[in-house]
């Protein structure tokens, strides 16, 4: 790292909520770890404060980033941390993702009070999640199982769980992971089946495309997995095709393979009936258009028609 750098502190822009800081913290210590003075500047974002709602509902994009956005634009803050998943598709034309974090597991567990829960094919358990795309993956692999909406933070998630709003909870691992709640599981899913969103797992740091050059270096070289870079490119050029946005039940997951990178991804429509999912597989420098190309696929075989009538029944 250049020399002028190792005065340099880097504001690092975070929600509030538990898992936000302890993924702010990890980015926090590597950049420590190569130098850089760190402090952490708390964001509070539209989905953090409108909690009577489903996110989609909430509707617009960006709900988890729009205003750690605003705070990269005025200069408050020299980075935002993200999880990659809550990160919309296209950001504005003014900033950029400057790194990956390695990705967790991706896998979606369930959680229960219960140790002897069991998740069998025709349970008819009340499952907790305010995710589309997890609701629609149940309804067509766990067809008798009703899913009841479950906003709010980790924490609050798991109080209603202890309220026994729901038997058990939906969540992604990587996040159950983080908060030390691994003891509640008592399901994975499998990735096949309930292919996860967009980025799940992973943490993405944006800044201000105007950041000096050798800084947006210096960040990337502490930061930056390449793999989960490579996936995540592959991912978002699909999610960008697709126009899902956030609320929408798209999926793609994307891995390196011996000889290049793999992506499987789809849409599935909200009562589960109608799924489309298709796997390609090709050299990792044409991540970015076989990610758009396997959008182009999954919408030319009615992936087009089920976004439509999402949409509609949506009122958009
Ligand atoms: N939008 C909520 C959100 N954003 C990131 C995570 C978990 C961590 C991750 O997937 O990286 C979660 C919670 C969940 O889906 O269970």
């Amino acid at each position: 790292m250049a020399e002028n750098m190792q005065d340099t502190t880097i504001r690092i822009g975070t929600r509030g909520s538990k898992l936000a800081l302890w993924q702010a913290e990890t980015v926090a210590e590597k950049l420590q770890a190569a130098g850089f003075q760190t402090e952490l500047v708390i964001i509070s974002t539209k989905g953090d404060q409108v909690l009577d709602k489903s996110l989609a509902k909430i509707g617009s994009k960006g709900v988890f980033t729009e205003e750690l956005e605003v705070s990269l634009r005025e200069g408050l803050v020299e980075i935002a941390v993200h999880s990659a998943k809550d990160v919309q598709s296209t950001i504005p034309a003014d900033l950029e993702l400057v790194a990956f974090m390695e990705r967790e597991q991706v896998n979606d567990v369930l959680l229960s009070f219960d140790p002897n829960f069991k998740l069998e094919r025709e349970s008819n358990a009340i499952i907790g999640t305010s995710s589309t795309r997890r609701r629609a993956q149940l309804k067509k692999f766990y067809p008798n199982i009703t899913t009841a909406e479950s906003r709010g933070n980790l924490q609050t998630r798991l109080r209603k769980l202890e309220e026994k709003q729901f038997d058990a909870l939906m969540l992604a691992y990587a996040g159950v992971k983080r908060m030390g709640y691994e003891d509640l599981i008592v399901h994975h899913f499998s990735e096949d089946e309930f292919v996860p969103a967009t980025g799940q797992g992973s943490v993405a740091i944006e800044c201000a495309k105007s950041l000096e050059p050798e800084l947006k270096k210096g960040l990337k070289q502490a930061l930056n997995h390449t793999e989960t870079h490579v996936s995540l490119l592959a991912e978002r050029a699909f999610l960008r095709t697709m126009e899902g946005g956030c609320s929408i039940p798209t999926f793609a997951l994307a891995r390196l393979t011996d000889n290049g990178i793999c992506i499987t991804g789809g849409i599935i429509s909200l009562d589960g009936q109608a799924l489309l999912r298709e796997t390609l597989e090709g050299p990792t420098v044409t991540a970015e258009e076989m990610g758009e190309e396997l959008a182009n696929i999954i919408l030319g075989q009615g992936g087009d028609e089920i976004l439509k009538s999402i949409r509609a029944e949506r009122g958009e």
